[in-house]
This record gives structure tokens, sequence and C-alpha cells, in this order.
């Protein structure tokens, strides 16, 4: 689920008075998702969806995201655009939480991605890293390597009860990450999140990217191993090279790597499946009491983390150095 805030139909109509997107004709909570409460709105000028931004996100970081979307509409990237209210603003209130309305991007998500698909995100991923070289906002990672540490001492009492060794692992891989960490590779504003219930597909084709709401300012191939996680392993665990290659190919062709960025992948991926595996396990120790939400399981994450110890050449990623 994901409509933690009920919205009554003279509220909606109060708020949409503000816009110019037509005449209500239905608001449809979204079950999925689990951040804020989403509605799919349809009125005589479209489809359209609605988010309440609940407590996950910092009402400071709107403007980023919201401003993010609109830079990425002018540039021609497929991404929900922000719809201004009559006065201008993307930015608005409803139910005493901050509110925005959307426009519907068409497409579905895949839960079995192929090559295909891989190489279409690693494309569509070096575009949006292209697409907002000059987007002028700024929004430092509050889950970048500097956060790991605090967010796992929070849960590393209980952690071995999740997972049987998973305390003293994860203590010394943050060592070894803190130390190693490739801090000077170029940066810029990733997406941060782009799992494949945030990429929609029609066929074959990318549509675009949803879900910008852990968009930050940081190493723009920290996306790609984001990615390398979330797109690249099967439901059994085992690594996926030709979906790799796919992905980090259609990403190079598109925004070639430097030979530093190629290098940092193997351990840009090991910190990738840390942040996932630290988030999990602090939302799997803590479900809200009566949430209809489901909790991610920490577990295939850690598996990948120690996938990536194993690795010694991005070559095992599909992608060889050029030069
Ligand atoms: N612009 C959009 N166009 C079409 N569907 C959308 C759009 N935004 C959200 N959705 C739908 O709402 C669901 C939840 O949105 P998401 O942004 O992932 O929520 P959350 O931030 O709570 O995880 C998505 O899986 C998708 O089905
Ligand atoms: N992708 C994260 C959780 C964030 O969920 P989303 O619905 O906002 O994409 C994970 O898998 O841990």
């Amino acid at each position: 689920m994901a409509v933690y805030t009920a919205v009554d139909d003279a509220a909606l109509e109060v708020f949409l008075a503000d816009y110019d997107i037509g005449e209500l004709l239905s608001a449809k909570g979204i079950a999925e998702g689990v951040e804020n409460s989403n509605y799919l709105l349809r009125t005589t000028g479209g489809i359209f969806i609605l988010t309440l931004y609940e407590q996950r996100v910092a009402v400071e970081d709107l403007p980023f995201f919201l401003g993010l979307l609109a830079h990425c509409a002018a540039k021609g990237f497929k991404a929900p655009e922000p719809v201004a209210r009559r006065d201008g603003a993307l930015l608005s209130t409803l139910c005493g939480r901050s509110a925005a309305i959307v426009t519907f991007l068409d497409g579905i998500s895949t839960r079995r991605p192929s090559p295909t698909h891989c190489a279409e995100v690693g494309r569509g991923l070096a575009e949006l890293h292209l697409a907002t070289v000059d987007f002028p906002l700024r929004r430092a990672n509050a889950l970048g390597i500097d956060a790991w540490a605090p967010l796992f001492a929070a849960s590393a009492e209980d952690a071995d009860g999740v997972i049987p060794g998973m305390r003293a692992m994860v203590d010394e891989e943050l060592t070894m990450l803190t130390e190693c960490w490739p801090r000077t590779l170029p940066d810029g504003v990733i997406h941060a999140d782009l799992f494949p219930d945030n990429v929609f597909f029609i066929g074959r084709a990318l549509s675009g990217f949803i879900d910008f709401y852990f968009a930050c300012n940081e190493l723009l191939a920290y996306d790609i191993a984001i990615c390398l996680n979330a797109w690249c392993f099967e439901d059994d665990g085992a690594f996926n090279v030709t979906k790799a290659r796919a992905l980090t190919l259609g990403y190079a062709a598109r925004r070639p790597l430097s030979t530093a960025e190629v290098t940092a992948l193997p351990i840009l991926a090991r910190g990738a499946a840390l942040r996932f595996c630290l988030t999990r396990l602090h939302d799997w120790l803590r479900v809200p009491k009566n949430a209809l939400v489901t909790p991610k399981d920490p577990a295939p994450y850690f598996e990948r983390l120690r996938f990536h110890q194993r690795v010694r050449s991005p070559a095992e990623y599909g992608i060889e150095l050029q030069d």
C-alpha cells in the first residue's frame, strides 16, 4: 500500500480549484510504492498523479525534486512533469501534507528484466545524467557513504538476529569502504533508486523513469552501481553478466565512462548493495504498527554484497577498460 493519507472529495475539489486541469472525474488511491500517498486522478483534462508527501520526504527537498522533474521535461527527458497551479507554484498543500500533481507516464514496469530492458535502462540513465548537467539546484545524498555507519549503528544490535554474521561483516565492510571510496569521480544529479518498479516500458522500449525522491548530487557511476544491483541479479541470487554487459554498454554508448569510473565499479557496487541492505534492515526492524506496508527483505542485498566482495575486476560486470 501507499495511501497513508485519506483525501476526502470536498478537500480534493478545493485543492483542484487552484489548478487548470479540468473537472475531477475520479480519484483512486494507488497501492504500489512505500514512501508517499499517491492517487490516480482522472479529470476532463487528462490523467494525473497526485502525491501527498509523507514524513520521510523532507519538505525543504521538494523544490529540488519538483524542479528536477520540470528541468527533465524541459530537456525532453521522459519523466513525470509537475503541473503548476494557476499561480505558477509547483507545490501545494492538501490534508495537512505538502502535495503536488504530476503528469501520468504511460507504460508498465517489468518484474523480469531482459538484457534488452537493461540496455534501455543504461541508455536512459546516461541520458538523465547528461540532461541534468546544467540543473542548478543541489541536494546532498542523505544516504551516501557518510550516512551508512550511523544508519547501521541504529540496528547493529539486532542485525545478527536478522542475518547471522551480519554485524561483523558490515563493520568490516564499512571500514574498508570508508578507506577506499573513490570520492573524486565525475559527479552530478543521480536518480539513486532506479529499481525496476521505477522504470516504465512500452513494449521493450523505455517509456521513462518515475520516483525521483532519492535524487541527489553524487558520483554518476554510483547510479550505475545501483542499477547493477537492482537489475542484474536473478531471483535465485545469481549474477547475470549478460544483463550487466547490456546495462553498462547501453550507458557507455551515451556517456562514455572514464578508466577511473570503470575501475571503481566493483567498490561502488559494494557500496550500493550495502546501502540498500542497511535501509532495508532499518525498516525490517521497525515495521509501523497497523501499517499495510510490507517491509523489503535485506537478505538479497547482503548476498549481493558478498558477491561484489569476490569480484576482482570490472570485466566481471561485462565491461572492459578501453585503454
Ligand atoms: N507519473 C506517474 N505516472 C504513472 N504512474 C505513476 C506515476 N507516479 C507514480 N505512479 C504509480 O504510483 C506507484 C507509486 O509511485 P512511487 O513514486 O514509486 O511511490 P513511492 O515514492 O511511495 O515509492 C508507482 O509504482 C506507479 O504505479
Ligand atoms: N528501492 C528501495 C526501496 C524504495 O522503494 P520505492 O518504492 O520508493 O522505489 C529498495 O528496494 O530497498
